[in-house]
C-alpha cells in the first residue's frame, strides 16, 4: 500500500444540519445555505459532506413517499449539482430516498459530484439498518429499503476516498476494500441516534482509522429536540492514528479540518501494519479487494 495516498492537504467542510424535516424544499434550501456558509468561512475548501437523507424525514415510512428517480431531472440530484458547481467543490451529497423504476425499489443513496457538477459516484447503502435493541430502539429499513451491492471507491486528483453510508461502517470490510484501493478516507454521510451514538460512534470511527491507517469522516444531521428519529450529531474526523481531530456538538454546526498527507505516511512508516498483512495465513477477506 502506497505512503503517498493523498497528493496534498486538504481542506473539508461537514455539513452537520438540520434539514431532515417534511418539507423537502426547505431542507434543500437549508443545505445550500449551509454549504454556501463553508464556504464563505473557508473558502479554499474542496471537499464538501452533507449528513445521511439530509432532504427528508428519515423514517421507513417515508422513503417511498420522498423517493426520487436519480437523474438530471430529479430535484435533489440538480440541487447537489449547482451547489458543487457554483462553489466548486467535490460534494459527498449525503444520502437521499432513491427510486429505482425498473424494480419499484428503494435505495438510500449518497450521489458524488465533481467541482464542474458531473455525478461521479453514488453509492447505495449496503448494509440496513435493522437492529432492535431492547429499551432502545428498534428498526427496520429493510421494511421499505433494498441494499446495495457494490462497494464505492472515488478516484479524484488529490486522492482516492471511499463512501459509505451509516450502518456501512460497522463493516469493516468496505472500508478494507477502499483502503486496499489506496484511499486515504472513508466517508460516511450518517445518522447514528442516542441510543447507539454514545454506544459506538466513536469507536466505530476510530476502529476505521486504525485498522486502515486511514482519516475517516463521518457526518451527522443536527438533533431536532422534539423530533422524530434523535440524531446523534458529533460529526467528526478522525486522523489515520485514530486520534479525533474535529468534532461538532450536537446542534447545527458546520466541521472544519484540514487533512495531511504526512499524516498518513507517519504513521504507516512508524507501525507498518499496511504492509505486514499475512495474506500467506488469512487469504483476503475479498476477491473485490486488491
Ligand atoms: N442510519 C443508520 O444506519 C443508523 C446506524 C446506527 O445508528 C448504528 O448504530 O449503526
Amino acid at each position: 500500500m502506497s505512503l503517498n495516498v493523498l497528493k496534498q492537504k486538504l481542506k473539508i467542510a461537514l455539513i452537520q444540519v438540520a434539514a431532515g424535516g417534511p418539507d423537502k424544499n426547505a431542507n434543500l434550501s437549508r443545505a445550500g445555505s449551509f454549504i454556501a456558509r463553508a464556504m464563505k468561512e473557508q473558502p479554499d475548501t474542496q471537499l464538501v459532506v452533507l449528513p445521511e437523507c439530509f432532504n427528508s424525514v428519515y423514517a421507513t415510512d417515508q422513503f417511498r413517499k420522498n423517493a426520487e428517480v436519480v437523474g438530471p431531472d430529479s430535484q435533489s440530484f440538480q440541487f447537489l449539482s449547482r451547489a458543487a458547481r457554483e462553489h466548486k467543490v467535490t460534494l459527498v451529497g449525503g444520502s437521499i430516498p432513491e427510486l429505482e423504476p425498473s424494480t419499484d425499489r428503494i435505495f438510500n443513496t449518497c450521489l458524488i459530484f465533481d467541482s464542474a457538477g458531473e455525478l461521479i459516484g453514488r453509492h447505495r447503502k449496503m448494509h440496513l439498518f435493522d437492529v432492535d435493541i431492547p429499551d432502545g430502539i428498534t428498526f427496520r429499513e429493510s421494511d421499505t429499503l433494498s441494499g446495495g451491492s457494490s462497494s464505492t471507491t472515488i478516484s479524484r486528483s488529490f486522492g482516492s476516498f471511499g463512501v459509505g453510508i451509516c450502518y456501512d461502517i460497522r463493516f469493516p470490510e468496505l472500508a478494507m476494500i477502499s483502503a486496499r484501493r489506496d484511499a486515504f478516507a472513508m466517508i460516511y454521510p450518517s445518522a447514528f441516534n442516542t441510543v447507539t451514538g454514545p454506544m459506538h460512534w466513536h469507536l466505530l470511527a476510530r476502529s476505521r482509522s486504525v485498522d486502515n491507517e486511514i482519516y475517516t469522516i463521518l457526518c451527522s444531521p443536527a438533533r431536532v429536540p422534539g423530533g422524530g428519529y434523535q440524531a446523534y450529531g458529533h460529526s467528526l474526523v478522525v486522523d489515520p492514528q485514530g486520534n479525533v481531530i474535529a468534532e461538532a456538538g450536537e446542534g447545527e454546526e458546520i466541521v472544519y479540518a484540514e487533512l495531511d498527507p504526512e499524516s498518513i505516511a507517519k504513521m504507516r512508516r512508524s507501525v507498518p501494519v499496511t504492509t505486514q498483512r499475512r495474506f500467506d495465513v488469512y487469504k483476503d477477506v475479498s476477491s473485490d479487494a486488491k
